[in-house]
């Protein structure tokens, strides 16, 4: 059976061919989106609910039932519902032996639990075959189709059929499933969705060391050595013209270390005569952070054009103030000779 649903039009299904279910536990975001989306693919959908008559805004077509019922009704049952609410399976056992749960859940910080989630699902329900997918993608690009950089849905499991049938629904869904291997690699899988941000620390880090390094270089060099050797007050030049320079020399450096591990990397690659060996993790994390480093310098680039562009600004309204001052005192000076 092969059916590919990459718009979100329904295809129309060979009238001989049964629809196969799937069961969906949850109502929430992520399960009505997915169930949208397996209905417009030709999937018919069993929706397990605590409150089966009271939920709303389920997408039409769809059965919502109580969970063990809804379980009854398929052989593979997707688990949209959060980490901490899955104690309640552990009561579906029985229900639950033999199928396939597949477990599409996040957390909310690397390493929050000592197990994957999926692991962790396993655990509870030791009779099913558990399967991760689908955590990578949003309910909203579900929704919205603005899937096209995300197309790829990692998946893992122990039972190999059990990931097929999973990886089958991925790719009639109009995604590209990623076989990751058994059910160890969750944990890795898990943290997808979360490694956003930690590339960017490294970048902010680095950048404030650097600006406050260069501040107090130049604070030093501008404003206190001439203070000190020919009593100058430079105490002005904090607002502007230091942080002006600062900007671009951080800019630059970052820069430069935006190139440089590449640089690092095939000299590595040289000396070794491969390139088929991991790097070193902070080569590897350094290398990975290299498009948020050019951003970061980017925005010192930036900033840098702003103060240039007000210098002169400021220059002119100094000037103008100045004019200003000396036309007023010899309007007073004519006024008082004068009278
Ligand atoms: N939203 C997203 O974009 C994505 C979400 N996910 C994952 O999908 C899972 C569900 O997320 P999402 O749909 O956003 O969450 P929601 O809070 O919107 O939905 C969770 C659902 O879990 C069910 N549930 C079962 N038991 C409980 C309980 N004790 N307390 C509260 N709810 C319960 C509820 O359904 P009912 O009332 O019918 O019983 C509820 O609607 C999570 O594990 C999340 O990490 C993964 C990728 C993306
Ligand atoms: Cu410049």
């Amino acid at each position: 059976m092969e059916k590919t649903c990459i718009d979100a039009l329904p295809l129309t299904m060979n009238s001989s061919e049964k629809q196969e279910t799937v069961c969906i536990f949850g109502t929430g975001d992520f399960g009505r989106s997915l169930g949208l989306k397996m209905l417009q693919c030709g999937y018919s959908v069993v929706f397990g609910s605590r409150n089966p008559q009271k939920t709303t805004l389920l997408p039409s077509g769809a059965e919502v039932l109580s969970y063990s019922e809804a379980a009854k009704k398929s052989g593979i049952i997707i688990i949209a519902i959060h980490r901490e609410h899955y104690d309640f399976l552990t009561e579906l056992t029985e229900v639950l032996n033999g199928k396939i749960l597949v477990d599409i859940s996040n957390n909310l910080k690397i390493n929050q639990y000592p197990e994957s989630n999926a692991e962790y699902l396993a655990h509870l329900v030791p009779g099913a075959h558990v399967v991760k997918a689908f955590n990578t993608i949003s309910a909203w690009a579900l929704q919205s189709g603005a899937l096209d950089a995300s197309r790829q849905v990692f998946v893992c499991g122990n039972d190999s059929k059990a990931k097929q049938r999973v990886m089958d629904i991925v790719r009639n869904l109009g995604l590209t499933p990623m076989d990751q291997g058994s059910l160890m690699a969750a944990k890795e899988i898990e943290k997808y969705p979360l490694q956003l941000f930690p590339m960017w620390r490294f970048p902010f880090y680095l950048s404030a060391v650097l600006c406050v390094f260069l501040f107090f270089y130049c604070v030093i060099r501008d404003v206190i050595y001439p203070y000190v050797y020919e009593k100058k007050d430079n105490t002005f030049r904090m607002a502007i013209s230091i942080p002006n320079r600062i900007f671009p020399i951080t800019a630059l450096t970052l820069l430069a270390l935006v190139y440089l591990p590449g640089v690092i990397a095939a000299i590595l690659q040289l000396y070794r005569g491969t390139k088929y060996r991991r790097f070193p993790d902070w080569l590897d994390h350094w290398m990975l952070c290299r498009k948020q480093l050019g951003l970061v310098a980017l925005g010192f680039a930036f900033l840098h054009v702003l103060y240039t562009l007000v210098i002169p600004i400021r220059y002119y309204v100094r000037w103008r103030l100045g004019n200003l001052t000396v036309t007023q005192v010899n309007l007073f000076l004519y006024i008082f000779f004068c009278s």
